[in-house]
């Protein structure tokens, strides 16, 4: 598949993630699906980083694409991080997030310098919309910059609007539910619950989102891990909100279909692969629970222990992906004829595509949600913070695809900290957790139209990511789209059909 085609005149991209885990994989698999279409692609990272994601690149370089990596140091001086720290799952705890954010924006300078060393010139730059300064580089060159937010279409436009209404202005305390505005569905949310890029409270936090806010402004577009299918009315909102510059090509861990067995996405997985597919082949079809809470693990130690409680409650077997492991009660040993404890990295993706998976218990992180709806797989929702409660009013409220654990949450755990005020939302136990597996799993006529709705989005998602599918047609566009630009600038620019 190599390309004879003159460098100089093929179209360039430079995709930058923020480095961490949830953002990286999409970006890692995006850069795939550019490389498939003979687009020359650079990775931005840092040395750490670069290496959780060696494998990955080098298959992808081995079967003839053009993905490079381009390694900036981490300015770890004077940020007042720990050595070595170039992940936001490296940072001692949440807490640090902002201060690991900060930190990035030095990377400003060598990334400037670097740029303008690559050849053949990058045709646009993808970056995270946590990196708002990456946009005053691609107005000195003249270079269009599409952000990535990682999230859905629906978050982004809830959120575009409770901006541009001023609702948060007229909401006087943390837990006012009020609606977010100008939707087709009644979005019922509190100021408590709203990620703190929605609702900043230190003025460090304030001026940054200020700068993400203004750089949005200059994006050329908006690059999004989702399906049109999916999203129907929502992606439409938010196209007309970004004036027709929204593409959804996801979802892009589809991009690793044929090598999905080998695949290592983002880390080493901790249990060796056949060992795991052994498991799950000895159980029934759709009976098992995959219960995983992202790559940040954001639960307390106590919620742990309901988690754990709960799904042995259940009856229901499962598999249990921990951050760091509890010796409760020996949990592991009581559950050993049912429950399969994965203490570190696990193969989601290919845990999700097994038949045997039946629900997947989630903190809703929206690529989980992603990878979850492709396997055709219900969804159990405990968001933790984020936009996750978003995603569970997306999952729950508008989809119909999967229920939540306990009563509607008031204060996120983040915002806790944040606001140090004390929890009015209703913390989750064993019970809930028991009654929500219990209720996905239930037979029954309503359990069976989630069912039959989940399995259907999961071969929309497919049929999106195929020749002609709607995700398919979108990187098309956004790849014209580009050309396009290069055209009106006046470069020449090329792109070889792929074999
Ligand atoms: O043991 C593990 C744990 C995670 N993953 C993968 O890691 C990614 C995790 O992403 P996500 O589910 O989105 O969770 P977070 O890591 O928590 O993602 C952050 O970034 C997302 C994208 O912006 C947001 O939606 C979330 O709220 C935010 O917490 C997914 O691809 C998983 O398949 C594994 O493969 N094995």
């Amino acid at each position: 598949m190599a390309s004879s085609v003159d460098h100089h005149h093929k179209l360039h991209f430079v995709l930058f993630p923020l480095m961490q885990q949830g953002h990286m994989i999409p970006m890692i698999d995006m850069a795939r699906l550019f490389a498939e279409r003979n687009i020359i692609v650079t990775i931005v990272t840092t040395p750490a980083n670069s290496l959780r994601f060696k494998k990955v690149v080098d298959r992808s370089v081995e079967s003839g694409l053009c993905i490079r990596l381009l390694i900036l140091p981490f300015p770890s001086a004077n940020t007042g991080l720990p050595e070595g720290c170039e992940n936001i799952d490296a940072l001692p705890s949440p807490e640090w997030a902002f201060k690991f954010l900060k930190a990035t924006t030095s990377l400003q300078e060598s990334f400037e310098k670097s740029f303008l060393d690559l050849e053949p010139v990058p045709s646009c730059i993808i970056s995270d919309m946590a990196f708002p300064w990456t946009a005053e580089i691609a107005d000195k060159l003249k270079i269009p910059r599409i952000s990535f937010y990682g999230t859905s279409c629906f978050y982004q436009l809830c959120s575009h609007n409770i901006l541009q209404s001023k609702i948060l202005e007229s909401t006087a305390s943390l837990s006012d539910p009020f609606i977010v505005p100008g939707l087709p569905d009644q979005i019922k949310v509190t100021k408590a619950i709203l990620p703190r890029t929605l609702y900043p409270t230190s003025d460090d936090l304030i001026d940054f989102c200020d700068q993400i806010r203004k750089a949005e402004l200059t994006a050329y577009g908006v690059v999004v891990n989702s399906f049109q299918e999916l999203e129907t009315v929502y992606e439409e909102e938010y196209q007309q909100a970004k004036f027709g510059k929204v593409w959804c090509v996801g979802p892009v861990s589809l991009c690793n279909r044929e090598i999905l067995d080998k695949a290592e996405r983002g880390n080493k997985t901790i249990i060796d692969e056949n060992q795991c597919l052994k498991w799950l082949d000895s159980r029934d079809p759709g009976s098992v629970v995959y219960a995983c809470f992202g790559s940040l693990c954001a639960l307390t130690s106590s919620e742990m222990i309901e988690l754990a409680l709960g799904l042995e409650a259940s009856k229901c077997p499962f598999v249990w992906k921990v951050g760091y492991w509890l010796h409760k009660e020996e949990f592991e040993e009581r559950n050993k004829d049912r429950g399969l404890v994965i203490k570190g990295w696990a193969p989601q993706v290919l845990i999700l595509s097994h038949r045997s998976i039946g629900g997947f218990l989630t903190h809703c992180g929206w690529n989980s949600v992603m990878e979850g709806v492709c396997a055709g797989v219900l969804l159990i929702a405990w968001p933790t913070g984020a936009e996750q409660f978003f995603n569970e009013k997306l999952i729950v409220q508008v989809l119909g695809i999967g229920v939540k654990v306990g009563a509607d949450d008031i204060l996120a755990s983040d915002t806790k900290l944040v606001h140090k005020e004390k929890v009015l939302g209703s913390a989750k136990n064993k019970g809930d957790v028991e009654k929500a597996v219990k209720k996905l799993m239930e037979e029954g006529k309503e359990g069976e139209e989630r069912r039959r709705k989940v399995r259907d989005f999961g071969k929309k998602a497919n049929r999106a990511m195929e020749e002609g599918g709607s995700s398919h047609n979108n990187l098309t566009l956004l790849i014209q789209n580009i050309m396009q630009y290069q055209a009106n600038m006046g470069l020449p620019c090329q792109v070889q059909k792929t074999a």
